[in-house]
């Protein structure tokens, strides 16, 4: 993917409907002029997007885009600096991150952070309780039946009691997966899931994905690998320089000018 070049504005803005407000019903998560500046620099510029229950949602833009402090303002990491967000209709803007889980919105991480000296099953199991002070002994039959099932879920049910360096790197995205699951969420943001697999175990991970959009999940997905992202979503948003640069379906998105003009000598 290339890095950002210099187009102007009035054509980025032409390709968007930047008239639109959004408000808290416009779907399962909304932000409305989500702004974060660090110092002078500004990362996310009144950034409006609505994830609609039950999509995949991908989520496009060139490195340093603003897609990470996108998430990391509506996962509660940090507090916008202006805008807001609803989730379920109610407004959520700069609830701290163990609010939003409990909420039901969940996220996978681009670099795993599994607990090494524990097996598979116990990370889940662990991921399952609300206070991580609890010890494994003092789970009950019924928790690590429940994250036995969340292991089987995501196909690691031939791994229980591995521990995750035994894993390959599949399957260290599965367990982070199952991690999330665990939370119980209905809408879960997957960071960069393609990163570092093959061409076969893209399309594997994507049928789990889509399995899980299935059973009700809403998912939004981040990653540089277009072909993989666009063959998996119904629809993308792309942002570039902190604000909307184009939504639409693959297709538009795919013969979209401006996207085509952002990603060159990218794989569109
Ligand atoms: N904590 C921070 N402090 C200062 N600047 C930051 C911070 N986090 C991000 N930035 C800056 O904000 C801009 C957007 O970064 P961000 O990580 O959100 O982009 P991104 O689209 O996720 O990029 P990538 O695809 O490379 O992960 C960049 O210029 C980055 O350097």
């Amino acid at each position: 993917m290339s890095t950002d070049t210099n187009t102007a504005t009035e054509e980025v803005d032409a390709s968007v409907d930047t008239e639109r407000t959004y408000g808290p019903d416009d779907g399962i998560l909304v932000t409305q002029g989500l702004t974060k500046r660090f110092g002078g620099l500004t990362a996310v510029d009144d950034f409006s997007f609505a994830v609609e229950r039950q999509e995949i949602l991908g989520f496009i833009g060139p490195n340093g885009a603003g897609k990470s402090t996108t998430f990391n303002c509506i996962t509660g990491t940090f507090p916008p600096t202006d805008g807001t967000v609803w989730y379920e209709g109610e407004e959520v803007t700069g609830e701290p991150a163990y609010e939003m889980v409990k909420r039901g919105l969940a996220r996978t991480f681009q670099s795993f952070r599994p607990l090494h000296d524990r097996t598979v099953v116990d990370n889940v199991a662990l991921a399952l309780v609300p206070d991580r002070l609890f010890s494994l002994s003092g789970l009950r039959g019924g928790t690590r039946e429940r994250a036995a099932d969340l292991c089987e879920r995501v196909g690691l049910g031939d791994r229980l009691h591995q521990t995750p360096d035994e894993l390959p790197h599949a399957g260290l995205l599965r367990l982070e997966l199952a991690r999330a699951l665990a939370t119980d969420p209905d809408l879960l943001l997957v960071d960069e899931p393609f990163a570092g697999l093959a061409g076969g175990e893209v399309e594997s991970i994507s049928t789990l994905l889509r399995e899980l959009r299935e059973e009700g999940l809403t998912l939004v997905v981040v990653d540089h690998n277009m072909r993989g992202l666009l063959s998996l979503i119904d629809r993308a948003v792309v942002i570039r320089f902190g604000s909307k640069l184009a939504e639409g379906t693959p297709e538009e998105i795919t013969n979209n000018p401006e996207v085509q003009r952002a990603y060159l000598g990218g794989e569109m």
